[in-house]
């Protein structure tokens, strides 16, 4: 017998799945709100103008192709800690900031699990919002942590439990991991508001808890990268030093390129230092350096004010479709007669809305209409258009009525 009689064939990924099944449907209707990638209102994947302006010059430079460090590539590293924290931070200019560039949003997320598993003094368990991330939950596990999760999403409201998150969050036990998304809470979009954030620094703080915060959507929640850091810096003055996983797969549009950052906040450089050391160790271990290409062309935009501004409008121009066809999609449904409250559709933030559709009504959706989504309900809000906005509001409400 072969080596590999034993395989089991696994399951395909729950989010990226949707996307090879939609792409075997034949019906000239089809809509794919599977991924959370951006797709412009011809429903076309979008490369931002100011990434091929940032290619352009990094070409014309011709940079060699030698190795990046183990940490990544130095500048992007600083100017991706910076956009996190804000220029000027206390963290930055006391050097306060074990910083690494990884791949994308998931490795730096790797990095960081990798590296709380090996020296996290505390209970070595990561408590996740209840849903998260489908990723999150492999993600830590194969990093050898254990995952538990607190109250998050009311399925009642379509809203944010907060009584709900800060009971189960008094009972995590002392010193173990919480895992926060920063903004644009995926699946449900739900995201605290800033007085709910300042009452879980707060109760974290009380409960001697460790913040680990996923920043995936830096600026394509609100369109402004500074409120969309709200958390984050919230956090920092609170004094809690924090865990951070950056991604620019979403608000620079650079997915396949695989470009993120992991930064641990330390109490001291000493700290940072040794702490830094330690990660690089594990980074070299797992894939030795990351790619430079997309590190390239982020740095060459985070440190130029003229694409800077520039990425600024584009990401706004992106987070401000995404707004309209909330609006038009509530709208539409209204218009089709449903009598469902469809009220969280424009209430949600970021890319995704977490429609509250149940699996069987997912099934119909996805068998009668040709409309792509997870099975949990979430919609791609990137995937609606107002070429195909109307269909699906028909499509929504003949399986919800
Ligand atoms: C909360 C969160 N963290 C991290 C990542 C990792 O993204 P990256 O590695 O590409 O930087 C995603 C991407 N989530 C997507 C957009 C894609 C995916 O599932 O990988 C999603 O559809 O949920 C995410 O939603």
């Amino acid at each position: 017998s072969s080596w590999w009689s034993g395989v089991q064939m696994g399951p395909p990924d729950a989010i990226l799945g949707v996307t090879e099944a939609f792409r075997r449907d034949t019906n000239p209707n089809k809509i794919n709100l599977g991924v959370g990638a951006y797709r412009d209102d011809n429903g076309k994947p979008y490369v931002l103008s100011v990434v091929r302006k940032a290619e352009d010059k990094i070409k014309a430079k011709n940079l060699d192709k030698e190795y990046a460090p183990i940490s990544g590539v130095a500048e992007f590293c600083k100017r991706s800690i910076e956009l996190a924290l804000g220029e000027g931070s206390d963290v930055t200019s006391n050097g306060l900031n074990a910083t690494v560039q990884s791949i994308s949003g998931t490795g730096s997320l790797r990095v960081g699990a990798a590296f709380l598993n090996g020296f996290f003094p505390g209970n070595k368990t990561v408590y996740l919002p209840a849903p998260s991330w489908g990723n999150h939950t492999p993600l830590f596990k194969h990093s050898g942590l254990d995952v538990k999760a607190y109250r998050y999403y009311d399925p009642k409201t379509c809203g944010l439990d907060f009584s709900g998150a800060v009971e189960d969050i008094s009972k995590i036990p002392e010193k173990s991991i919480i895992l926060l998304h920063a903004c644009a809470h995926n699946p449900t979009g739900v995201d605290p508001t800033r007085e709910q954030w300042a009452e879980l620094s707060a109760l974290i703080k009380k409960r001697n808890l460790f913040p680990y915060f996923d920043m995936a959507y830096q600026g394509f929640a609100t369109g402004n990268v500074d409120n969309d850091a709200y958390a984050v810096r919230l956090f920092i003055k609170e004094g809690h030093r924090i865990a951070l996983a950056q991604s620019y797969a979403k608000n620079m549009g650079l997915y396949g390129e695989r470009t993120g950052a992991f930064s641990l906040v330390a109490s001291s450089k000493e700290e940072a230092d040794r702490c830094m050391s330690q990660i690089k160790i594990l980074i070299r271990a797992l894939y030795s350096n990351p790619p430079i290409n997309g590190a390239r062309i982020a740095s060459e935009i985070l440190g130029d004010p003229e694409l800077r501004s520039e990425w600024l409008k584009e990401v706004k121009g992106m987070a401000d479709r995404i707004i309209s066809v909330r609006t038009k999609l509530r709208d539409n449904l209204k218009k089709e007669g449903s009598t469902r409250n469809w009220d969280h559709i424009t209430n949600q933030i970021g890319m995704f809305c977490f429609t509250g559709m149940k699996a069987p009504e997912v099934e119909k959706i996805i068998k009668e209409h040709s409309v792509y989504l997870t099975k949990d309900g979430r919609i791609s809000m990137a995937g609606v258009t107002s070429k195909n906005v109307d269909y699906l509001a028909r499509a929504i409400h003949a399986v919800t009525k």
